[in-house]
């Protein structure tokens, strides 16, 4: 049974789909519900599935306490759902091939530092784009460029907003991104 943590900063609506994906599965387990923000909304999620949980801070990864807590978890994959801090290369090192992230833009475009949430829906409209999407990758030491594994698209119209651009988003992580980590696993 491979065991899987998942690292968010925010909501965790991505989280919450990965852990419902799994919850009956028996070639993987959510281990791990990991955050740099003690009050983010996916711990309360978190506890809804049982799983346990895990805060630190930037500090406190940087320093290794991170890494620490995964392998005394024995994790095997680490699952990036809406986390907002770089991973320090210590770390992408310790999980080679074995650390995944969502993107919620068609990289190589609208990637990169300062490059996460609605800020990527604003850019993608001001641009005028007609159509926008998601990236699952692999992680490296950089944002956002590590090998792609999967990307979905989704068309847009003169109309819609910021937030209308989020909401097809999100409708694609949420069908896409579990699959495609029990492919991965
Ligand atoms: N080493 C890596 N770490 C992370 C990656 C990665 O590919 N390699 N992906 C990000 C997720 N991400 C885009 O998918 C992303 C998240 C956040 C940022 C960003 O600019 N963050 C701000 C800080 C925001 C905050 O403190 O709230 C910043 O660095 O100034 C860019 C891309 C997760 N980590
Ligand atoms: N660049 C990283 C980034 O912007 N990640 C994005 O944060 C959101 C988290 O939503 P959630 O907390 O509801 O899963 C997701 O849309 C994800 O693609």
């Amino acid at each position: 049974m491979k065991r899987l943590a998942i690292l968010a900063s925010g909501s965790g609506s991505n989280a919450e789909k990965i852990m419902a994906h799994f919850q009956h599965s028996a070639k993987a387990e959510i281990a791990l519900v990991a955050s740099n923000k003690p009050d983010a909304f996916v711990l309360e999620r978190a506890k809804k599935f049982n799983v346990p949980t895990f805060t630190f801070s930037r500090k406190e990864m940087d320093a290794g306490q991170l890494l620490e807590k995964l392998r005394e978890e024995k994790i095997d994959w680490v699952i990036l759902a809406g986390f907002l801090l770089k991973i320090p290369v210590a770390l992408t090192r310790a999980f080679p091939d074995r650390m995944v992230n969502i993107h919620p833009a068609l990289l190589p475009k609208y990637g990169g530092k300062g490059m996460y949430g609605a800020h990527v829906h604003e850019a993608v409209k001001a641009a005028g784009d007609k159509e926008t999407g998601i990236t699952i990758h692999l992680v490296n030491e950089h944002y956002d460029e590590g090998k792609i594994i999967f990307q979905a698209s989704t068309p847009l119209t003169e109309e819609d907003t910021p937030e209308s651009i989020a909401a097809k988003v999100h409708e694609l992580e949420h069908r896409h991104f579990p699959q495609v980590i029990e492919g991965l696993v």
